[in-house]
């Protein structure tokens, strides 16, 4: 099958964005792979779909798979290029859209300077909803919340990390460390994604804080791995940081591909980012039929 793509990116997380809203192109997980594949496809983190509206109220629906061909709940830099992209190929004429995502409703926003903000939904903090387990372990007070310790590992050389537990509508696992720069994210990146406490896997963020407004970030991505930028790893950790007393309300997030700004008030309140949405490419590629 051949189909049409546009290459995206934010912040150096990049995706391939297919125009579903005429009919869906019906791929399975290993088609969704191939997409992914930076040396037998196009390449991504991700592969976004823009779908027609599900509902009065709600502009489209947007569905997000990993480059390990799996569905996910939210994508936050992928909002952002999904605001760019409907604006570009005129899918609308609004300047902010409602877009239906599995984990609920997004509203991204185009700004006067190219920038996209996107209201991001309220965090969730219900371990049940994470999903974590935390069975056997007790919190670990820290600032005004607390933090979680997970052994990794079980060789000699296994360490204890203390982890924020949280979801942007997809789970997170946000620690604190003294320099992203040899923060040990490819050793202990896998094994936080796939720590059993975790029954879906989970982003894991490592989050080192210069002061309470600015931070830098690196996320190993569930379903993906290292990526320049996590949109909702960057909210997750803001967040995080604003409950654990170490940050104000506006964080400037300073990750490998680019600048997020992340503003979060308070309990219940919406997560608002803001970031660049750049499109790369257009293009067409051959897609293996179906395994
Ligand atoms: N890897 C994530 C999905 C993509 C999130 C990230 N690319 C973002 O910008 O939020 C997950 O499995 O939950």
């Amino acid at each position: 099958m051949r189909i049409r793509f546009t290459k995206m990116q934010g912040a150096g997380n990049d995706f391939v964005v297919l125009d579903e809203t005429r009919g869906t192109l019906g791929l399975d997980a290993a088609q969704y792979r191939f997409l992914a594949d930076r040396h037998f496809g196009v390449g991504a983190d991700q592969i976004l779909s823009v779908r027609p509206s599900p509902a009065p109220g709600i502009d489209f629906q947007y569905v997000i798979h990993n480059a390990d061909g799996g569905e996910v709940e939210q994508c936050g830099n992928g909002a952002r290029c999904f605001m760019r992209f409907v604006r570009e190929r005129q899918l609308t004429v609004k300047d902010a859209v409602r877009v239906q995502t599995l984990s609920g409703v997004i509203e991204p926003r185009m700004g006067a300077d190219g920038r996209v903000t996107v209201d991001m939904g309220a965090p969730v903090f219900d371990l049940a909803r994470v999903p974590f387990d935390p069975a056997g372990l007790d919190p670990q007070p820290e600032g005004g919340w607390h933090t979680w310790h997970l052994a990794l590992g079980t060789h000699a050389g296994s360490a204890i990390v203390a982890v924020a537990v949280l979801s942007m509508g997809n789970p997170h696992a946000v620690q604190i460390v003294a320099d992203v720069d040899t923060a040990p994210v490819a050793a202990q990146g896998p094994l936080i994604e796939h720590h059993p406490r975790f029954p879906q896997r989970v982003n894991a963020g490592f989050m080192q804080v210069v002061d309470r407004a600015h931070v830098r970030l690196r996320v190993f991505e569930r379903g993906a791995g290292e990526t320049l930028a996590c949109g909702t790893g960057a909210c997750a950790a803001v967040v995080a940081g604003i409950r654990l007393g170490l940050l104000d309300t506006r964080v400037d997030v300073q990750t490998r591909g680019g600048l997020l700004t992340i503003e979060w008030t308070a309990d219940g309140a919406p997560v608002l980012m803001t970031g660049p949405a750049i499109t790369v490419f257009e293009g067409d590629i051959e897609v293996p039929d179906p395994s």
